[in-house]
């Protein structure tokens, strides 16, 4: 056995601190605009931590924000906590570690921002040289300035004690001197800071940008209930402010529920969408700093024509504080945003009938999809929404006829659209987005039959059989069909000789078989689609139905019966179908030139023939 001893090693990892500088200020945002918010956040947290640390404390809060273009300087002013010179070390200049971090882990409910301690880092993004002059609550009589040009080394100086508070300035580097402007500063600011809880002035304005605070506050703090209709007029303001391309047609007020305790409004937009059309919207803001204006994937998937713009406290950042992290705070969310649209939506229909309707003219498409998404969805839409169909939109209840529902998967026009035409009868177009699915589960709701047309399955419901012997059914086939299949039988409306069909399953089949399906379907998806096209077997691509209701297929079969010669009006039907066919693309033009030769030549032989020369 061998014995040898092993020397176990242990070392501290080495940390390149430049390295570690360079990415965490420069390359950790994906916006340098960015290292604003955070300067302003922390001038968040420090007010809250005055409050919450200075017994009896009577400070006005203020964050004040001012751009100087002659000097190229941002300054971030506030009334805050400020820092002790030994804050300054541990914490400002402490990559990783920040009080805040810590009170948060005390008492997370207070409202405080930060926890990274590494925010204050991204003013080396924007600045060649930050200074800080700062004088803690705890101890006025002293001033301290810091002063770093790349936050790898940095130095403290005493300076003359000011109002306890903090105040950074930016010296901008050249390419971000734009900057220093105080309407950009106020629109910038604006967007990001406009839930923020505590007062943010720019430059020397007496207003502070977010001085109006959200509907969903305003009814929290006050004692007054406003009438539903001043309400919904104040959300909508509101929610223009973040909907740039719809203006909203209603609003639905979000409550925190289960898990999450996310609060808001989202709103429908007002501007027809399709169903495939993805419109959403939405501004999250954590505690009360816009995090992502573009959150749009908390809304379900099938919400495309629905802006919105929330809040939550225990939603989890990335360090970045650009996006979440996908945790169970988040699917709660996710939940509850869902949750609170399919309420918001059946209170609509319920309570404000104008306003639904014009929510469903808006998206009537899109709410088909939707009501395949969810069942109380569906529930709520069922009957209101219009399906469209051969006879234009319509609600499901007037396709419904003899407790059928008819439905043409293609889209092309065809002989069936003509058949129904004839019999009245309006068809839903199943090619259009979320038709069909739609129209199944509305047959198994009310117990409807949905057929099919076009697939074997939908074709016998349609067409009954009639059975003919097989000298006969021969006969047919030779007098009638080109490369049809030919099937005898008897449908209405009896007008009609023939319909030719023609058969999806084979033409899905020949699609998928074609060399280009290959290149636009995923090999999983091809495979699958080919499982299926194997049980349908090689027929043809058309059937021709004979139509033994009709009293010319009636007369002409005991004609054949009693052996008299039919031909010349079987020649002429033969024409008549392919004529039809042509119109419906259903037969090339040589076939065409021919059917109609023959129709001239019948014509002139049997009725003209003597009369003619
Ligand atoms: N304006 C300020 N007033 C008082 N203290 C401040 C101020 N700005 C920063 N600090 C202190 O410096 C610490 C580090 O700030 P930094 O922005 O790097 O991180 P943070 O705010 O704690 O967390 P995050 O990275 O999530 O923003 C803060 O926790 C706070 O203690």
């Amino acid at each position: 056995m061998d014995n040898k001893i092993v020397a176990i090693e242990q070392h501290d990892t080495a940390v390149n601190l430049h390295g570690l500088m360079q990415v965490l200020s420069k390359h950790l945002y994906s916006t340098p605009i960015v290292a604003l918010r955070e300067l302003v956040q922390n001038a968040h947290d420090a007010i809250v931590r005055r409050r919450l640390e200075e017994i009896n404390s009577a400070f006005t809060p203020e964050i004040r924000v001012t751009g100087n273009p002659q000097n190229k300087t941002i300054t971030i002013y506030d009334s805050g906590a400020g820092l002790t010179k030994h804050e300054i070390h541990e914490f400002l200049a402490t990559v990783g570690i920040g009080y805040t971090r810590q009170l948060r882990q005390e008492d997370d409910d207070t409202g405080l921002i930060g926890m990274f301690g590494l925010g204050f880092l991204s003013s080396f993004v924007l600045a060649e040289q930050v200074t800080v002059h700062t004088t803690s609550w705890k101890t006025p009589q002293e001033g301290w300035v810091y002063r770093s040009d790349n936050g790898e080394t940095y130095r403290i100086e005493s300076a003359l004690p000011r109002e306890p508070g903090f105040t950074v300035t930016l010296s901008l580097k050249d390419e971000f001197s734009y900057l220093a402007d105080n309407p950009l500063l106020e629109t910038l600011l604006g967007r990001y800071c406009v839930l923020m809880r505590e007062p943010l002035f720019v430059g020397q304005s007496e207003t502070a940008v977010n001085h109006l605070s959200p509907p969903w506050r305003r009814d929290h703090d006050s004692a007054v209930i406003l009438h539903p209709g001043l309400r919904q007029k104040q959300n909508i303001e509101f929610a223009s402010r973040f909907e740039r391309t719809f203006t909203p047609i209603c609003t639905i007020d979000i409550t925190p529920s289960g898990k999450s305790d996310v609060v808001g409004i989202l709103w429908i937009q007002d501007g027809a969408t399709y169903g495939t059309s993805d419109n959403r919207n939405l501004s999250l803001f954590l505690r009360g700093m816009l995090l992502d204006d573009q959150a749009h994937d908390l809304l379900p998937l099938w919400a495309g024509f629905v802006g919105g713009v929330v809040e939550s406290n225990i939603l989890t950042p990335t360090a970045n504080r650009e996006d979440l992290q996908r945790d169970d705070a988040y699917f709660a969310t996710q939940h509850a945003l869902a949750e609170g649209l399919i309420k918001g939506l059946g209170e609509l229909a319920k309570n404000q009938p104008a306003i639904w309707r014009r929510v469903l003219l808006r998206h009537n498409e899109a709410l088909l999809g939707a009501a395949i998404c969810d069942e109380r969805l569906f529930d709520l839409l069922k009957d209101d929404l219009l399906i469209p169909t051969s006879k234009g939109d319509i609600p499901v209840s007037h396709l419904r006829q003899q407790n059928t529902l008819l439905v043409m998967p293609g889209e092309e026009s065809s002989f069936e659209e003509m058949l129904f035409r004839l019999s009245g009868r309006p068809v839903a177009l199943g090619h259009r987005y979320a038709v069909i699915p739609f129209l199944r589960r509305w047959a198994t709701l009310y117990s409807a039959r949905l057929i099919e047309i076009g697939t074997s399955g939908g074709n016998q419901s349609l067409f009954s059989c009639h059975e003919i012997s097989q000298q006969e059914e021969q006969w047919w086939r030779e007098q009638l069909a080109d490369d049809e299949e030919c099937v005898i039988s008897r449908f209405e409306p009896a007008v009609l000789p023939f319909v030719v069909v023609p058969n999806r399953e084979v033409e899905l089949k020949q699609r998928l078989e074609q060399d280009d399906a290959d290149r636009r379907m995923s090999t999983a998806a091809l495979m699958l689609a080919r499982q299926f096209t194997q049980r349908i077997s090689e027929q043809s691509d058309k059937q021709l139905y004979i139509n033994f209701n009709n009293p010319t297929i009636k007369a002409l079969s005991a004609s054949w019966q009693n052996g008299k010669h039919t031909d010349v009006a079987c020649q002429l039907l033969k024409s008549l179908k392919v004529i039809l066919s042509f119109q419906l693309q259903r037969s090339g033009p040589n076939d065409f030139h021919q059917a109609l030769d023959n129709i001239n030549q019948i014509i002139m032989t049997q009725f003209l023939a003597n009369k003619g020369e």
